[in-house]
C-alpha cells in the first residue's frame, strides 16, 4: 500500500526513523534536521506524514513537539507509536580502548536523561552535550576521529556510522520506552496494515476559564462521571503571562458520538475553551531484542 512520503527527526538511524520504519516500512523515509522542520514540511505539503517525538517513559513530555504543535502548526496527530529505547555509549573505532579517558559525551537530552547513573558512575567528570537527535551525536562522533569524544545512540545508529559500542544499555531503567506520534494534514485513518492496533486515544487541548475556584475539579468531573478513562493529563504555559496554563488531556478511547462530544459541551458550558488535537490509533511496536538492563549496583 503506498502511503507518500514521510519525515522523520533525522539523520538515518534516530529512534524516530526506527519507529517510522516500523509502522511505515517499505515507504519513502525522509529524514528533517529537527521537529519543527518536519512539522512544517507536513504543513507544506511536501511530506504525508510527520513522525515525531511527544514522551519519554522516564523523561516525560517531548517539550518542542507538543508546544511547536500547540503554538505554530496546529496539525491533527492521526497515530501513535510507542517503542522501547535501548541507549548505549559508542565511540570512533580507533578510540575503542581509550574509552575510560573520554573529553565529552554528545546525545540528544532525552536521550542523556535517561542515562544520568551511569554517567554519575562512569563518566562522573566528563562533560555532556545535547545535539538535536541521538543519531546526529552519532554522526558527530564519526565525523570528528581526531576528538576522544562519544554518543549515545541505538545499535543502528552504531552500524550506519560505524562506530564501537563500548557500554551496552545504558539506560538507567527497565521498560525504557518513548512515545512518538504521526501528524498529518487532515485528520484520516493511517494506513499502517503491519501493526496491531491496541487501543485508541482522543487529546483534547482545554483553557480554563481565569480564576475560578474549583475549575480544574469541574473539567475532571466532567469525564469522571461518564466513564471516560484519561491516560494522561499535563500541563503546558499558554506563552501569555506567569501562571497561565493549558491543559493537554488523553482519554483512552477513540471520539465518539456521544460521550466525548458531551464531555467537550459540558466543558465549554464552564466557560473553558476546547480544541481537539486528534483521535487516533495506538500502535506497540516490539522490536526482535527486549529492553533488559542488565541489573547494575551504582
Ligand atoms: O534522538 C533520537 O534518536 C530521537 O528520535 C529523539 C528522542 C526524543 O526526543 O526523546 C527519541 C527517543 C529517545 O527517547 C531519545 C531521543
Amino acid at each position: 500500500m503506498n502511503v507518500g512520503k514521510a519525515g522523520y527527526l533525522g539523520p538515518k538511524a534516530t529512534f524516530t526513523h526506527l519507529a517510522v520504519q516500523a509502522v511505515l516500512p517499505g515507504e519513502e523515509h525522509i529524514p528533517y534536521a529537527t521537529i519543527p522542520a518536519c512539522i512544517d514540511a507536513v504543513e507544506h505539503k511536501e511530506l504525508d506524514f510527520g513522525l515525531v517525538p511527544l514522551e519519554n517513559a522516564f523523561e516525560g513530555t517531548v517539550n518542542l513537539t507538543l508546544d511547536y504543535l500547540i503554538h505554530e502548526k496546529r496539525l491533527p496527530i492521526v497515530g501513535e507509536i510507542v517503542t522501547p529505547i535501548r541507549q548505549h555509549l559508542m565511540v570512533h573505532p580507533q578510540h575503542a580502548d581509550q574509552c575510560e579517558e573520554l573529553e565529552k559525551i554528545y546525545s540528544h537530552s532525552h536521550a542523556i536523561a535517561q542515562c544520568h547513573k551511569f554517567f554519575r558512575s562512569h563518566f562522573s567528570s566528563v562533560p555532556l552535550e545535547g545535539v538535536i537527535s541521538t543519531a546526529f551525536a552519532a554522526q558527530h562522533v564519526q565525523q570528528h576521529p581526531e576528538r576522544l569524544i562519544g554518543a549515545i545512540a541505538n545499535e543502528f545508529a552504531a552500524k550506519e556510522y560505524g562506530l564501537k559500542i563500548v557500554h551496552e544499555n545504558v539506560h538507567d531503567y527497565n521498560h525504557n520506552t518513548t512515545r512518538f506520534i504521526m501528524i498529518s494534514r487532515e485528520a484520516h485513518d493511517i494506513p499502517v496494515s503491519n501493526q496491531v492496533i491496541e487501543h485508541y486515544k482522543t487529546t483534547l487541548m482545554v483553557t480554563l476559564p481565569s480564576d475560578q475556584a474549583g475549575a480544574l475539579h469541574q473539567v475532571l468531573a466532567a469525564f469522571s462521571w461518564r466513564k471516560l478513562n484519561l491516560s494522561k493529563i499535563e500541563s503546558r504555559p499558554m506563552k501569555t503571562g506567569l501562571g497561565n496554563y493549558f491543559f493537554i488531556i488523553d482519554i483512552n478511547q477513540r471520539l465518539d458520538d456521544i460521550l466525548i462530544p458531551g464531555a467537550i459541551a459540558e466543558l465549554e458550558s464552564l466557560g473553558c475553551t476546547v480544541h481537539i488535537l486528534g483521535s487516533y490509533p495506538c500502535f506497540a511496536v516490539k522490536t526482535a531484542e527486549t529492553c533488559q538492563v542488565p541489573q547494575m549496583t551504582y
